[in-house]
């Protein structure tokens, strides 16, 4: 109960009620102008072309993308408003915020909170992962820069990953170097990217893969010149539009629907276990061990 508070407070209360509005005051909702039409959460940016059904998402958190609850549900917000337009069929995630595609899990959002913030905080990154992982559109990941851990998660919830081809952008489930662990739910969206053994090796070491060395083992599936990433990511959209819907989405389906029917069936389990993991004292130690890293390093 007092985790739905929290969810309340939030922006997903703000969203519904309106007031994360349109400079005009309105609820975030569609302006047209010609063959585009776009929303704008404050945080996510989205346009829609109306002649190929193809909208692009940009992530715009400055300075790192990072996914704090207001920012998730936003997300999930946003994608739930494109998959029931039965005009849209294709999805392009990617930033607007230069050289980095998301830093994952925002860490102040995990360290020295209540219990109740962490159970909704942990139901939201859950819900953005039961939404992207399941969309019906074709999902293609525009990664325009670095993509740790929770920002690997979104990339491999896409059907497709395209990056820029420059080695000082790296992407990866990191978790273990910050003295986390990746949920099983991560792990099986890995797995089913590039296999058991190179899950193992890339969780267990918490690896960051430059992007020319996540392209070898399947991690992303295309590097492109950094000014090519949006076109590139266009390009490949049209060629899955090309294969019937129901055809297309019965198949991911068939390939997705075990690993999302195996967290829905343990949500609250999962739950529970991430607020008495993250609140353990020599949990929150090494999260701040790591932010103090994170931020000497300057
Ligand atoms: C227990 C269950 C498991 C939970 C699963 C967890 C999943 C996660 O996603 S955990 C988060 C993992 N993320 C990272 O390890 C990323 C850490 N960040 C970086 O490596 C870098 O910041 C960068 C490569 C993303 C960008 O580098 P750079 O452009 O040099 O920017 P700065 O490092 O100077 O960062 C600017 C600013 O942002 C703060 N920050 C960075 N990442 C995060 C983050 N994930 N959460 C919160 N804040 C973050 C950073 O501390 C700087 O802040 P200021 O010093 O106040 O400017």
């Amino acid at each position: 109960m007092a985790a739905q508070a929290v969810l309340r407070s939030s922006a997903r209360a703000r969203l519904l009620s309106g007031a994360f509005c349109a400079q005009r005051g309105g609820p975030a909702l569609w302006q047209h102008h010609q063959n585009q039409r776009a929303f704008s959460n404050g945080k996510i940016l989205v346009e829609m072309d109306e002649a190929t059904g193809v909208a692009v998402m940009k992530m715009k958190s400055p300075p790192v993308n990072s996914l704090n609850l207001d920012f998730l549900t936003e997300f999930s917000i946003s994608l739930e408003k494109l998959e029931i337009d039965r005009s849209c069929r294709g999805l392009i995630l990617t930033s607007a915020v230069s050289k980095i595609f998301s830093a994952g899990l925002d860490i102040t959002e995990m360290s020295g909170k209540s219990n109740e913030h962490y159970a909704a905080f942990w139901r939201a990154v859950q819900e953005m992962w039961l939404k992207l992982y399941g969309s019906n559109m074709v999902t293609i990941a525009a990664i325009n820069g670095s993509s740790p851990a929770g920002g690997c998660l979104m990339a491999l919830c896409c059907d497709y990953r395209i990056m820029a081809d420059n080695p000082k952008f790296a992407i990866g489930l990191n978790e273990t170097q910050l003295g986390i662990v990746a949920p099983f739910w991560f792990k099986d969206t890995m797995i089913n990217t590039i296999g058991n053994r190179a899950t193992e090796l890339s969780l267990q070491l918490g690896q960051m893969y430059p992007a020319p060395e996540a392209l070898k083992f399947g991690l992303v599936d295309k590097l492109v010149p950094e000014d090519k990433v949006q076109s590139a990511a266009a390009a490949a959209m049209s060629q899955w539009l090309s294969v019937p819907d129901h055809a297309r989405q019965l198949t991911k389906s068939m390939m997705r629907k075990p690993a999302i029917d195996r967290l829905v069936k343990q949500r609250e389990a999962d739950i529970n276990n991430f607020v008495s993991f993250i609140s353990k004292d020599s949990i929150q130690k090494s999260l701040q061990i790591y932010m103090d890293r994170l931020k000497q390093k300057k």
